[in-house]
Order: structure tokens, then sequence, then C-alpha cells
């Protein structure tokens, strides 16, 4: 592992439904975070501990942002746990959005905040709540097979802008540990991996589920998984905003809160939930380097 940091690092923690993030405040993409550093920051014992990192750059100090900067100031180049780059995260738009009303960069009300997913809409709503515009859901027609513990499902495929297998079972038991990746085929339809969501009906348009991130574990909430899984669970129920022209709305519990999902008829996905900056600080230098 290398860093070029020498001075103390400041650093933020925030969650959204307990899918936390340490947030890196960077606003000329100065601070180099090489994935090891990621992964360091992100450790629930050696680091600060975090399912992902929201590194905050105003887009157009970012290669990956640059062209979206007209429409959006800032970016966020989200990190997964282990140091990977994943296109979305909901929540952590949510918390992301917060630390930007935080930091006295904007104010309540709508924010634009660049992804490698696009630009997403963010409400920062008077009661606490923040609820992101997610775009669309992308259901190809090929799915896989999810096993675990002896126990096999078909999965749903969406794509929320990151990608998600959706299985319906039982109990949220038979997920199992969900420390590792439950195995799944054909291996083919996720090239770069995916998210796995496990979901229960819990009453009419409520749902429950648990969620093994790609470059995570087992997390206690998923946004974009639960935008998956609210579309996955309209269509089983025969219901299409699309077709009905009525916007449909779903409740998804998570392990850490409650998501609330609305699809309306042109595809357009709303998530509302709460989002909170819990602590700041700084990190040592030191630490961010190689032990010897
Ligand atoms: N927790 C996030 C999703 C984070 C990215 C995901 N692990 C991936 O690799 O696609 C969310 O709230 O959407």
């Amino acid at each position: 592992m290398t860093s070029t940091q020498t001075s103390p690092l400041p650093f933020l923690k925030g969650h959204g439904t307990e899918n936390d993030f340490v947030i890196v405040p960077d606003a000329e993409n100065a601070v180099d975070l090489p994935p090891a550093v990621v992964a360091r920051l992100c450790d629930r014992r050696a680091g600060i501990g975090g399912d992902g990192l929201l590194h905050v750059v105003r887009s157009a100090a970012h290669p990956d942002a640059r062209h979206l900067a007209d429409e959006a100031e800032w970016f966020m180049d989200y990190r997964n746990a282990d140091g990977s780059v994943a296109e979305m995260c909901g929540n952590g738009v949510r918390v992301f959005a917060r630390y930007l009303e935080h930091a006295g960069h904007v104010t309540a009300g709508e924010v634009a905040v660049a992804t490698r997913g696009g630009v997403k809409y963010v409400h920062l709503d008077k009661d606490g709540s923040v609820t992101v515009a997610m775009g669309r859901a992308v259901l190809p027609e090929d799915g896989v097979t999810v096993t675990v513990d002896g126990r096999s499902w078909p999965a749903r495929n969406v794509n929320m802008g990151n990608p998600h297998a959706v299985a319906f079972v039982e109990d949220l038991a038979h997920a199992g540990t969900l420390y590792d990746e439950p195995p799944y085929e054909p291996a083919a339809v996720y090239p770069d991996g995916v998210n796995i969501e496990f979901v229960v009906d819990r009453g009419p348009r409520h749902v429950a589920m648990r969620v093994h991130e790609r470059g995570a574990s087992e997390t206690r909430s998923c946004g974009t998984g639960a935008c998956a899984v609210a579309v996955a669970t309209a269509r089983r129920d025969g219901v299409d905003p699309a077709e009905s022209g009525t916007p449909v709305t779903y409740t998804v519990d998570v392990l850490g809160g409650t998501l609330v999902i609305t699809e309306h008829p042109d595809g357009r996905i709303d998530m509302t939930g709460p989002a909170v900056i819990v602590a700041e600080g700084t990190v040592d230098p030191e630490w961010l380097q190689p032990a010897s």
C-alpha cells in the first residue's frame, strides 16, 4: 500500500439506513486514494470503518466527471470497501448531499450530484429525509440462479446504473451468513460482478431484503438494491406503472431501516430515506503509510 498523504487527512463518517461511509472531502482532487488506502480507511477494526468511501471532489477537477461540471458542481467518486470503483450508490448519494449541506456548500433543497452513473438530483427535505431521483431501471432478459447452503433460487437481473440480482426467498435466514458472495450461474451474466438481494414479502407493496454487496460483504442497506428489489417485486406482482399510467410505491425494509421507492409511469424512480453525518476528524498520515 502506498499513500502520498503527508498532512492530517480530514474525514467524516455518515450513513443512510446504516449503509455507512467514510467521507473524504477533497474539492481539488489532491488526495491520492489507491484501493489499498480506501480499504484501510474502510476497515472496521484497523481503520475508520465503512461499507464504502465517498470521495467528494469538484466535478471540474476529476477526469471521470469533468464533462458533467456544467450540470453538477460536485462529483461523488464512489469506492467500495475493498477499494474497487462502483458506478452508483443510492444511499451514498443521499449521504453525499447531506455532507454538502453540512459543509455549507448547498442549502436545503435540490442538489445535483455527478456520479459515474450520470447526474442525480437529490432533495434535502425539511423533515430530515433525503430523496434522490435514481433514474430508470433496466431489466435485461437474462438472469442467474443463486445458491446458498444447498438451496437455489432464480434471480432477476436489474441494472440501476450498477448490477443487481434479485432473488425471492421464503425466509431471509435462508440467505445464510452472507459474509462471502453467494455463488451464482451463469457467471457470464455479470462480467463485472453483482450485488445480490434476497427478498421476502411483508405485506401489500411491502417487502424486506438482505444484500451481499459487490466489493463489500453483507451491508445493512443498499439503495440501488432497494430500487432493484422494488422494480423486480412490482413486475413479479404484475404491476408496471408504464402500463397502468399510475405511480407505484413499495416500502423496502432493510436491516438498518426503511426505504420508500416510487416508480413513475415514465420509468423514473425516486427513493426516500434518512441520511446523517455522525462524526468528523482527521487521520494521521503516518497511519496511512505501509507497515514496515
Ligand atoms: N450501497 C450502495 C451500492 C454501492 C455500490 C455497490 N457495492 C456496487 O459495487 O455496485 C447503494 O446504496 O446503492
